[in-house]
């Protein structure tokens, strides 16, 4: 399968934070969510992706380029949409298409109108004046009209009121369909993704903790509830983190089926939704 993004032992450090050996792919014609708590290194891995930021070690490749000889035709193929108003504050649509078209070899006036037109966008007014969904949709529009392939974008949905985030992502699916695109955006509503990803890709304290098919999570991670007496230390390896209580526990396993084999009918397995995945995974429990 073809990979539209890279990343081969990628590691930025900051002063007291650090993203560590990141390897990581994207696959062509394919949705993928990016997941993690706060401060995970989300922004930092696409800011690495978009080459706002550079690695202190590793690789990041796009379309099996390098950013080092080829980041302008590397640009030319994504359309980068970010949780925010990127554009100078005053400007309007008009102005921002004029700046932005001749940036871009396969800029399409038509495609862009089309868009303007289906996202209710005003032209001439100022963008700071926009509401955030309607920044979001004027970012996106400009994404959209220089054909892009890779569509990345960073929190799209934050801040959106629920309809128009499910017309969002609607309008994702439908940008699917030729199965030539690729989007990868991060989001804290995991909701979003049981509609439309078909991979995730979660982060934790700057570790890429996995990159799956959503039915290979589903298959993989599953929430099991059983008595006390059933835990010892070998029983508990099958576990990625528990929950005691005076009732019993309850924890994460990443191999269900292991779990399956061995306590068999005296467990409950249920199926882990990526809420209960994130919060396990990040420790967020209080050991009775
Ligand atoms: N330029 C920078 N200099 C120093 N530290 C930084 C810089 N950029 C990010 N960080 C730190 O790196 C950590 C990860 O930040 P990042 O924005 O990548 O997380 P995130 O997963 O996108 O979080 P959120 O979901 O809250 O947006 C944070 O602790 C942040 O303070």
């Amino acid at each position: 399968m073809e990979n539209v993004v890279e990343l081969k032992n990628v590691t930025k450090k900051f002063n007291g934070f650090s993203v560590n050996n990141i390897d990581f792919k994207v696959k062509k014609g394919f949705v993928t969510g990016f997941i993690g708590a706060n401060g995970a290194g989300k922004s930092t891995t696409i800011k690495m992706m978009m080459n706002l930021l550079k690695p202190d070690e590793g690789e990041v490749n796009l379309f099996g380029l390098d950013y080092k000889t080829h980041e302008k035709e590397i640009k030319e193929r994504i359309g980068f949409v970010y949780d925010g108003n990127v554009f100078f504050e005053g400007l309007n649509l008009k102005d921002i298409k004029r700046i932005v078209a001749p940036a871009y070899k396969q800029w399409d006036d038509q495609l862009f109108n089309h868009y303007i037109e289906k996202f209710d966008l005003p032209l001439n007014k100022a963008m700071k004046k926009f509401s955030k969904g309607m920044q979001m949709k004027a970012s996106l529009a400009i994404a959209l009209s220089h054909h892009a392939e890779l569509i990345i974008m960073d929190e799209p949905t934050a801040g959106l009121d629920p309809i128009f985030r499910r017309e969002l992502l609607d309008l994702l699916r439908e940008l699917m369909i030729d199965g030539s695109r690729t989007i990868f955006f991060s989001t804290h509503i995991t909701t979003d993704l049981d509609r439309i990803a078909d991979y995730i890709a979660f982060m934790q304290e700057g570790e890429l903790v996995f990159n799956q098919s959503t039915e290979e999570v589903a298959e993989n991670y599953a929430i099991v509830k059983g008595d006390l007496e059933l835990l010892d230390s070998d029983t508990e390896k099958s576990f990625v983190n528990i929950r005691r209580a005076s009732t019993g526990f309850e924890a994460l396993t990443d191999n269900s089926k292991k779990v399956n084999d061995i306590f068999g009918d005296s467990v409950l397995i249920e199926r882990a939704t990526l809420e209960d995945i994130m919060y396990y995974l990040n420790g967020g429990i209080n050991h009775v």
